[in-house]
């Protein structure tokens, strides 16, 4: 025994010293079973938490499981070839991506793999899928405001730079619309924007990336892809290598905004995953931690301090609801990590009110402290008219008697939803916007008959090209809009609707400018 060893030694040494090659240990398992999208591995004992493994075929894992006998491993690629017996071996780190600004304008999965035929990345760097989140003291607070181009959203819900808004309704109910416009409506800004696809059809991914190409907005965005027929394990990754893509530039103190479509498919994917895994499952069978994958991902979107850099990350994760249900298991777990939902209504978007933003229902918790102060000097009076045409409509319904006087507020907030309509992909600049909402809380729409609305919205949008540089930029500011200047926008959307009136209903008299009140 003694001599075998001597020999197998000295022939070692022979070796080693005939080549100049650095020795380099290398720990090899082996696949115990398969199963759809995971594996079992024994033979690496010293393996860590999430390392990546390779597996015969350029096929990839993360070692999910780590017990003392086998690993649970979730596979990264295709994995019909593999079978008990064949080798594993360790790689040594975790799972990372390429990041940079060769990036920019690339459709890639989630391990980096160009999928748009225009060869493969060149970027240098790569980081982490998985990253900590920055510590509370490097975070600032949300104070520059994300303009969206969708009137509802930007006047009634605003979503600041560095918030995580949720968007989120029934199936075809238009979220993927809201996030495509408000990525479309970057174009000409200062905003890069990362596109995250998981789960999705390959058809409807190809319409949002035809439609970014077509717009010019694949410019400043990069599009991070798994299909519904990719392994669940590319699922679960995506959003967490999409983030670390967006981080980088956040890092570079960019503004990013980052949409996730959706996360109904990611908590899927990660439950599928459990339970082949054999982790215990609970509510709904997600596994007990399904919260904690969520909070984790948007925990990562935040504001930098200046120190920092200043950079923020904007998160528009979006969720899909059954029947309407706002309280089902992984809505609520994101509606309590988010700071605000977008709830889009199945009931208005079959009654054509698109976008169909139930504003009773949507909330922006930290976004109106960045929205501009022009908006918050028209939207006040706004939300409440509007509210209490909701409330009045409900009763209208009814067939009960109302006065003149809550049919007036009947038909004025039937306005502000015409006025607040908007077909997808046709974002609005904010000088429309605050024309649009002046002349609404102006009550300068009211004579003008429902079916006319999108025609006299149109004319009153039309009134901003006539707009100063001074004015443009001091609806820019974060100063509040002076009483003159509201009388100012006031007149000129009078003038519009003189004209439009006169244009197409010679016997409709426009109102005498209304008084405008001093803002709030
Ligand atoms: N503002 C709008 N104006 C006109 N059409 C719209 C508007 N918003 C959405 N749509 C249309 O509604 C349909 C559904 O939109 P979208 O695909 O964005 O919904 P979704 O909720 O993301 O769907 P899914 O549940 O399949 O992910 C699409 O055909 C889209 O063109």
């Amino acid at each position: 025994m003694t001599n075998t060893f001597d020999e197998l030694f000295s022939n070692l040494e022979i070796a080693r010293n005939t080549t100049n090659a650095e020795l380099s240990p290398r720990e090899i398992g082996v696949i115990t079973s398969v199963a759809t999208g995971v594996a079992k591995v024994s033979g690496l004992p010293s393996v860590g938490f999430e390392e990546l493994l390779k597996f015969p075929g350029d096929v990839y894992g993360i070692a999910f499981n780590v017990d003392e006998d086998d690993i649970g491993v979730v596979l990264l690629g295709d994995y019909w070839h593999l079978q008990a017996g064949d080798e594993v071996e360790r790689c040594g780190h975790v799972v990372d991506v390429p990041v940079g600004n060769s990036l920019i304008g690339r459709i890639i999965t989630p391990l980096g793999k160009s999928l748009d035929g225009n060869g493969v990345l060149a970027a240098t760097q790569r980081l982490p899928v998985e990253r900590p989140s920055p510590a509370i003291m490097d975070r600032a607070a949300v104070s520059v405001p994300l303009q969206t181009g969708i009137k509802v959203v930007d006047a009634l819900i605003p979503v600041g730079r560095g918030q995580r808004e949720l968007i989120l309704g029934d199936r075809q109910t238009g979220k993927t619309a809201i996030a495509l416009d408000t990525i479309l409506n970057q174009r000409g800004k200062d905003v890069l924007c990362v596109y995250c696809a998981i789960g999705q059809r390959a058809s409807g991914v190809a319409k949002v990336i035809a439609k970014l190409r077509e717009e010019g907005a694949l410019e400043y965005t990069v599009v991070v892809v798994t299909e519904g027929n990719d392994p669940p394990g590319l699922a679960y990754l995506a959003p967490y290598a999409a983030t670390s893509i967006a981080e980088y530039f956040m890092e570079q103190g960019r503004d990013v905004l980052i949409v996730y479509d959706d996360l109904t498919h990611h908590a899927r994917a990660y439950r599928e995953l459990s339970l082949l895994l054999r982790r215990p499952p609970g509510r709904e069978a997600f596994p007990g931690d399904i919260f904690y994958i969520h909070s984790r991902l948007l925990e990562r979107a935040t504001h930098l301090s200046d120190e920092l850099g200043g950079g923020s990350l904007t998160a528009l994760p979006i969720i899909e609801t059954e029947a309407q249900d706002m309280s089902a298991y992984i809505p609520t777990n994101l509606i309590s990590i988010t700071d605000g939902q977008i709830y889009l209504s199945p009931e208005l978007f079959e009654l054509g009110v698109l976008p169909a933003v139930d504003v009773g229902k949507s909330v922006s918790r930290v976004g109106g402290k960045a929205q501009r102060a022009a908006y918050r000097s028209v939207t006040v009076d706004l939300k409440l008219a509007y509210a209490q045409f909701e409330e009045l409509e409900t009763f209208a319904r009814f067939g009960a008697r109302l006065d003149e006087q809550t049919l007036a507020m009947i038909e004025h907030g039937r306005r502000i939803r015409a006025c607040l309509m908007q077909s997808e992909f046709a974002p609005v600049s904010m000088a429309e916007q605050i024309i649009v909402l002046i002349a609404l809380t102006g009550a300068l729409f009211d004579p003008v008959p429902l079916a006319k609305m999108p025609a006299a919205e149109q004319a009153v949008r039309q009134a901003a090209a006539n707009l100063s540089d001074d004015m443009l930029a001091r609806l820019a500011s974060t100063e509040k809009l002076s009483h003159q200047d509201k009388v100012g926008l006031l007149q000129l959307a009078e003038q519009a609707m003189k004209g439009f009136l006169a244009e197409s209903e010679p016997t409709i008299e426009v109102p005498i400018s209304t008084d405008v009140s001093e803002p709030s």
